[in-house]
């Protein structure tokens, strides 16, 4: 028993230490594939960042890292002292697996090695000081999940569905795997959750209706808001520009930074609360014009 406790205090330690200058660690999961996770995961962090908090997102899905390409940023990091200095872009500090093998080698990992590498992300990268680390997680419930808990203290897991049945399914298996390892759950971001036509305005619910507030209902947790399935949206990540930052103005925009504030709220950030449009133009405009 004694022995328990002891191991248990040294990896506490271990978890506190091995990132100690970061306030907050938010894991961002999906129970699918292809819900939107990491687009969630980009606008948030831009969010966060427009917000006025220091921010970093690290690319944990090993398996497909697409981070780098929706924030605009193909060039690798640079070293310092044997340590990685994170790329930065739309004032977000980033660091992803797509940095650091060729472009077209295969992704597979054993266990061992996602343990390797997510550990080397952290004890390896300069982070600096940062209010906020994003993880986008691979999708479903696997190696790098459950490392990150075993490795760093999480504040909690967001995750990201679309609203139909099937993606529900898997949500509520993905929670219950971060309740098994007493990651608390800040809340669940419905995505694609309506399509509102160009041309006749008219609304479609394409995957369904309300399944992500359902949900968030049943498992006692709290619904931190509906993204619109959206081209700007899209596009925005194909061409390295998230929403946020291309057309901050958008209500697309708008409801990815409202989900960033309560993220805030529920974390105890101090950021300021609902920064007007034309600061936020001005701020993109300003640090990010050389993006
Ligand atoms: N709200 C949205 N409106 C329009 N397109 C979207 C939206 N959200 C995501 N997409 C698009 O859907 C595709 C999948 O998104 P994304 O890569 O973010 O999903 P994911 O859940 O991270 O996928 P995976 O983890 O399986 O790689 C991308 O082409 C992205 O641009």
């Amino acid at each position: 028993m004694a022995d328990e406790h002891t191991h248990q205090a040294q990896s506490t330690q271990a978890k506190d230490t091995l990132i100690s200058g970061v306030k907050h660690v938010i894991a961002v999961s999906s129970g699918k594939g292809g819900v939107g996770k990491s687009t969630v995961a980009s606008n948030l962090a831009c969010a966060l960042a427009l917000s006025g908090a220091k921010v970093g997102l690290l690319d944990a899905d090993l398996y497909g890292p697409n981070i780098p390409m929706m924030m605009g940023s193909t060039a690798g990091p640079e070293q310092k002292d044997g340590k990685i200095l994170p790329v930065e872009s739309y004032g977000v500090k980033l660091i992803s697996m797509a940095f650091l093998v060729p472009e077209e080698a295969p992704l597979v990992w054993r266990g061992p090695m996602v343990h390797q590498y997510l550990q080397a992300f952290f004890r390896d990268v300069l982070w600096g000081d940062l209010d906020y680390l994003l993880i986008d997680l691979p999708p479903g419930t696997g190696d790098v999940q459950l490392s990150l808990s075993q490795m760093v203290p999480l504040a909690g897991a967001v995750t990201v569905t679309t609203p139909q049945e099937v993606a529900l399914y898997d949500v509520r298996k993905g929670m219950a795997m971060f309740q098994k390892v007493n990651v608390p759950l800040l809340g669940i971001i419905e995505n694609m959750s309506f399509f509102v036509c160009g041309h006749c305005g008219e609304r479609t619910e394409i995957f369904s209706h309300g399944g992500g507030e359902r949900a968030a209902e049943k498992l006692g947790v709290p619904f931190l808001g509906r993204i619109p399935i959206d081209p700007a949206i899209r596009d925005g990540g194909d061409s390295g520009h998230p929403i946020v930052v291309a057309h901050p103005e958008s209500p697309q925009a708008a409801a990815f930074r409202d989900i960033a504030q309560k993220l805030m709220n529920r974390l105890g950030g101090s950021e300021k609360e609902g920064a007007s449009i034309d600061s936020l133009l001005k701020k993109i405009k300003e640090p990010f014009g050389k993006q």
